[in-house]
């Protein structure tokens, strides 16, 4: 990954193909053992950078896939369900942009159907290609709710994440059991309180902290 990329292009197809060689990137993994002061040849660690290399290609598989054709396929026979659709509790797993470390969690995605639902999978399917990414929770948050808007125009989105940074309980300020929340409404959702109100209540108000 070019650290000169500018953001506005990060996730573009331009800066995929401006990466580096799988070997240039076990290369680096193999610099970082050894900045780390371990030996890169000794038996343990000399599958290493290739194993990075492969849960690396897991952990950022989003920058291949893009969230709009996820919500592509509608459905419109609904015989007018014209009520909330809430997907609650869903797995987040990210990697936080300044220390490459986990963030684990929880979200909740939902929205007002107009006319038109999807799939309920994609709701999840688009959260995860933004987790798989480097990320800032607000950011994530917000991705997650615009592309839903901007593909399905529903009369509303809210997306909640909750979430435990590792880069604040495993080092720097070691804080364990710190949760952050993060809240993105848009449409009904941020106009009209009775909305945002059950909203809230379907998720529960008292929430156990996120994992992680
Ligand atoms: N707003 C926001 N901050 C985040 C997120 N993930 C990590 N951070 C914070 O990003 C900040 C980066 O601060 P820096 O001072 O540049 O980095 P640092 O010296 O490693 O900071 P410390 O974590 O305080 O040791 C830290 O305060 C992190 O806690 C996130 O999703 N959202
Ligand atoms: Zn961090």
């Amino acid at each position: 990954m070019n650290i000169q990329t500018p953001s506005h292009v990060i996730d573009t197809k331009a800066s995929v193909e401006a990466r580096p060689s799988r070997a240039e990137a076990e290369a680096a993994v193999r610099t970082l053992l050894r900045w780390s002061g371990d030996d890169p040849d000794r038996e343990g660690l000399v599958d290493t950078p290739a194993r990075v290399a492969r849960a690396y290609e897991e952990f950022f598989a989003g920058y291949e896939v893009d969230p709009v054709e996820l919500l592509a396929r509608s459905f419109e026979e609904t015989d007018g369900y014209d009520e909330m659709v809430v997907l609650r509790d869903i797995r987040v797993e990210s990697h936080c942009e300044h220390h490459m470390v986990p963030i684990i969690g929880r979200a909740h995605i939902a929205y007002l159907p107009a006319g038109r639902v999807v799939g309920i999978s994609k709701l999840a399917r688009v959260l995860e290609v933004y987790a798989k990414r480097l990320q800032i929770q607000e950011k994530l948050t917000a991705q997650v709710a615009n592309c839903i808007n901007d593909v399905l125009k529903p009369k509303g989105v809210a997306v909640v994440i909750e979430a435990a940074h590792q880069c604040m309980t495993t080092r720097g300020i070691h804080k364990p059991g710190v949760t952050m929340v993060t809240s993105r409404m848009l449409g009904a959702f941020r106009d009209d309180p009775s909305t945002r109100r059950e909203f809230l209540a379907m998720i529960g108000g008292q929430r156990s902290s996120a994992e992680g």
